[in-house]
């Protein structure tokens, strides 16, 4: 299935190809991530989600494709300048720095610019996951899986991204945490200065946060669509293990 730009678009990716070691991950993949929405990628286990979010974001090169970020070509830009041009991303497993405090990984992204964060854009991040300021000496290490992820959040946004890619971030989170986590992204999108691609396994989670989605089988698109259209049929055929 192809996805046809017809309105304002945030992120359109077309046909985008990647092959590892001789053997072909993605076949053809596009994406149309409309302003202000979340986009749920979906999918099992090793259909080529991470692989997807990897292209877009520069870290694993495209055999063929292109991808334009609010109408700009970032195709062949480096991944520091896709970050630059408001790609934010928070991969799996967070990578959170262990030996840093809180407050040196939350600055990483924004020093490393030469920039320091404006008192405003903290007050924020605060007010999302307030576990944030309380534990901004502690090193980063110390937190548990759940604050790290809010933690790894926090950074991406400093950056001030137009289009937040988060690759699963409810894995091996509590329940409460994953609430947290919910409303934050809602919170974002309804704030109206970003999309948000969300790779996720957790089907509840996906439904209850996603405007669109996409599934993704053997390194193609499968089904895409409004959320509204993910029936269960298709979680049958696609999702279900
Ligand atoms: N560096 C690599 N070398 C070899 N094969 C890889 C590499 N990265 C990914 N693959 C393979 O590509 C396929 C897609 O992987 P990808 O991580 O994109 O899947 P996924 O849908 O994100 O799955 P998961 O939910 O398990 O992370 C898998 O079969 C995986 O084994």
């Amino acid at each position: 299935m192809s996805a046809i730009a017809t309105e304002a678009t945030t992120l359109s990716a077309r046909n985008i190809k990647v092959a590892i070691g001789g053997s072909q991950i993605l076949r053809g993949v596009s994406l149309n991530i409309r302003p202000q929405t979340v986009f749920c990628l979906m999918g099992r286990n090793g259909v080529g989600k991470t692989t997807t979010l990897k292209a877009i974001t520069g870290l694993i090169g495209m055999e063929a494709g292109e991808v334009d970020l609010l109408g700009e070509n970032i195709s062949r830009m480096s991944p520091e300048k896709r970050a630059l041009a408001g790609i934010g991303f928070v991969p799996q497993g967070r990578e959170i720095f262990p030996q840093l405090t809180v407050e040196e990984n939350l600055f990483v992204g924004t020093v490393a610019r030469g920039r320091k964060p404006r008192a405003e854009e903290l007050d924020r991040i605060f007010t999302l996951f307030p576990i944030i300021k309380e534990f901004l000496p502690r090193k980063g290490g110390m937190l548990s899986g759940g604050q790290q992820q809010q933690l790894a959040i926090g950074r991406a946004l400093l950056t001030r991204p137009k289009l937040l890619i988060l690759d699963e971030p409810t894995e091996g989170i509590q329940p409460n945490i994953i609430d947290q986590i919910g409303d934050a992204i809602k919170m974002l999108r309804d704030e109206g200065e970003m999309a948000i691609l969300l790779v996720e396994q957790y089907l509840d989670f996906c439904k209850e946060l996603g405007d669109d989605f996409a599934i993704l089988e053997r390194g193609r698109v499968a089904a895409d669509g409004p959320m509204s259209g993910l029936s269960d049929e298709l979680i049958k055929e696609f999702l279900t293990v």
